[in-house]
């Protein structure tokens, strides 16, 4: 007890601060790790780590061991980022994800006028038969294609839709991109998916929509010409046969913040209430040591 109180005298705010970011580095690891399959893994690496030190004591005389044993450990330091590199990777976009949303957060954009123009546009344009490519810009820019169509800088409202979608019109041909609230181009190419598509009569209106999907984050709507069905492709999948009311859904959970940033905002809050704790048990601890 006694040494753990001279311990504790000697913390100074500096070492307490860096004592508070390694235990930060750590409790962001194993939260963004949690659920995953790569805990296991972790699991297995700590239980190698802890019996490494355990036996590097008893085993000090065996010198062949403890050569091993201690090679092992930078080779498991380096063996990490190779092990673990889809997880880091995944992470890593996470992190730019939540960044990309809160500097550019579609909320600020009049995402209700646009959700009305769009659940009013697409039924009457798959009524009518008209076929239409509607993609949502979120946080991954796609300049790239709209570079490759006709700028437009125009409110998103059911009759301009109407107008591009209608045949034989200039701007019917290709997809129209939406970026914070405006119609921004009309007649993009989209990159195609080479996804098998699991109907072989889809052709390359819902190969673009899903193509675009899957490299970015955008929401893209399909209104087939030949079916008259709307269709919505999320992150490379596909949902079909979508009517107003569940369109409707989609697109005010498209514009509602995504998972990355809600656990963002869970794990501050978390984190909080850790660093509280953390603050309680340090002073009771300090009075403790203060009284004897
Ligand atoms: N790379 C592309 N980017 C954007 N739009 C494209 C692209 N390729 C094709 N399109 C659009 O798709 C139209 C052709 O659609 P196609 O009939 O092949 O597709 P589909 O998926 O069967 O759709 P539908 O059911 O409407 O016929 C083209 O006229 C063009 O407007």
């Amino acid at each position: 007890m006694r040494d753990l109180l001279y311990l504790l005298d000697q913390l100074s705010w500096i070492s307490l601060i860096d004592i508070g970011l390694v235990a930060l580095l750590f409790f962001g690891i194993l939260y963004s790790l949690k659920g995953t399959p790569a805990v296991t893994l972790v699991r297995g690496l700590f239980i190698l780590i802890l019996l490494v030190l355990i036996l590097s004591g008893p085993l000090r005389s065996l010198r062949a061991m403890r050569w091993l044993l201690e090679r092992a450990l930078p080779a498991l330091l380096i063996a990490i980022p190779i092990i673990f590199q889809p997880e880091l990777r995944r992470a890593l976009e996470r992190l730019g994800r939540v960044g990309l949303w809160l500097q550019r957060d579609p909320r600020g954009a009049p995402v209700d006028e646009v959700i009305e123009a769009l659940v009013q546009a697409c039924p009457r344009l798959a009524e009518r038969r008209h076929g239409a490519l509607i993609v949502l810009e979120r946080t991954t820019g796609l300049q790239t294609y709209i570079d490759t169509g006709i700028r437009l800088d125009a409110r998103v409202t059911p009759e301009l839709l109407m107008t591009i979608f209608a045949p034989n019109t200039v701007l019917h041909d290709g997809a129209v991109i939406i970026r914070d609230g405006r119609v921004v181009a009309a007649g993009c190419i989209l990159p195609l998916t080479t996804g098998w598509l699991g109907d072989p009569q889809l052709g390359l209106r819902h190969r673009a929509a899903i193509g675009i999907t899957e490299v970015s984050d955008a929401l893209a709507i399909v209104i087939s010409e030949e079916r008259g069905t709307i269709s919505v492709a999320l992150n490379g999948r596909m949902v079909r046969r979508l009517d107003a009311r569940r369109l409707e859904l989609v697109l005010r959970n498209f514009y509602s913040p995504p998972p990355e940033v809600a656990q963002t905002y869970r794990w501050l809050q978390e984190l909080r209430e850790l660093g509280r704790r953390a603050w309680v048990i340090l002073f009771t601890i300090r009075g403790a040591g203060g009284k004897q």
